[in-house]
């Protein structure tokens, strides 16, 4: 079985972070580990608290995995402070790992800030040059691009941007655009679009944690990088028309729509 580690936060409400990429993992048929980076107090409606880890308690966690249960892949999300940044950096290349999706995590769909400006830096310099790939939403890309984007050619530029200063594979996702949800892959000095029909569903807590680790997933299963964004997008269009509505604010999504079909009525 491939096994995948996800390194990020905590998210108590189960729609995004550590608990949504343990379910995607799940569902998409690998083993999952987490070193957990920090622990958030968090619902549908905002975050109300957040509790670093110490370096230090992350770089053990990070230890007792990869010596332990090698990950065929590496997902990365929140990741608030430059400390913590510096030991999963310095970690990732000690043990050599493979298949990096880093989802630079910036700000909640709540609108909570889950990076200092001065982490922003540091992921810049120490993790985004050992990714494999990067999967920025559109005001990341315009954070990481130093640029405003406004049209799918815009979209082009950033990634194009992104991944000649960083040597990695970068997918911009287009869930921030009202009409379509197509998100574009650079790689290897070409775009390509992966399409997605707009699914009306406000509930989209977690839409970003989801899609890198079923990536991550995908990679760990040895298929190539356009298949991986290719197999992601059709989960999270899957786990988003699966239309859950739980909580006051935007949801989290289905991850059980495959079992549901399955069982029933077990999943009521
Ligand atoms: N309403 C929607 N219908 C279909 N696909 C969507 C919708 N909203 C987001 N997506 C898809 O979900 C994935 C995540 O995109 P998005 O731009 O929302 O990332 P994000 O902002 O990082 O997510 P998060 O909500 O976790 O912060 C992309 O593949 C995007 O196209
Ligand atoms: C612990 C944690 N990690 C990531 C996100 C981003 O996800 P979203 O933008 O969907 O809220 C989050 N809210 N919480």
């Amino acid at each position: 079985m491939r096994k995948v580690l996800t390194i990020a936060g905590s998210d108590s409400s189960g729609g995004a972070g550590i608990q949504a990429d343990i379910k995607t993992m799940i569902m998409n048929g690998v083993y999952a580990m987490s070193a957990v980076t920090a622990l958030t107090a968090q619902n549908t409606t905002g975050v109300t608290g957040i509790m670093e880890v110490t370096p230090e308690f992350l770089a053990q966690e990070i230890d007792a995995v990869f010596t332990d249960i090698r990950p065929d892949a590496v997902k990365i999300g929140m990741v608030s402070s430059s400390g913590l940044i510096r030991t999963i950096a310095e970690k990732l290349r000690f043990y050599e790992a493979e298949n990096i999706v880093v989802d630079p995590v910036m700000v909640a769909t709540s609108g909570a800030r889950l990076i200092s400006d001065e982490a922003i830096d540091t992921l810049k310099k120490e993790l985004l040059p050992i990714a494999t790939v990067l999967t920025p939403n559109i005001p990341e890309a315009e954070v990481l691009a130093d640029m405003k984007i406004t049209t799918k050619e815009d979209m082009v530029t950033a990634a194009q941007k992104i991944s000649e200063a960083y040597g990695c594979a970068v997918l911009c996702k287009g869930g921030h655009n009202l009409n379509d949800a197509n998100d574009l892959l650079y790689y290897d000095g070409c775009s390509e679009w992966f399409n997605g029909k707009r699914i009306d569903n406000p509930n989209t807590h977690g839409t970003g944690c989801t899609l890198s680790s079923a990536i991550a997933s995908n990679l760990a299963k040895g298929y190539d990088m356009k298949e991986a964004v290719r197999r992601a997008k059709a989960y999270i269009s899957d786990a988003l028309a699966a239309m859950l509505n739980l909580g006051k604010g935007s949801g989290p999504m289905n991850h059980a729509f495959d079992l549901c079909g399955r069982f029933k009525e077990s999943c009521v």
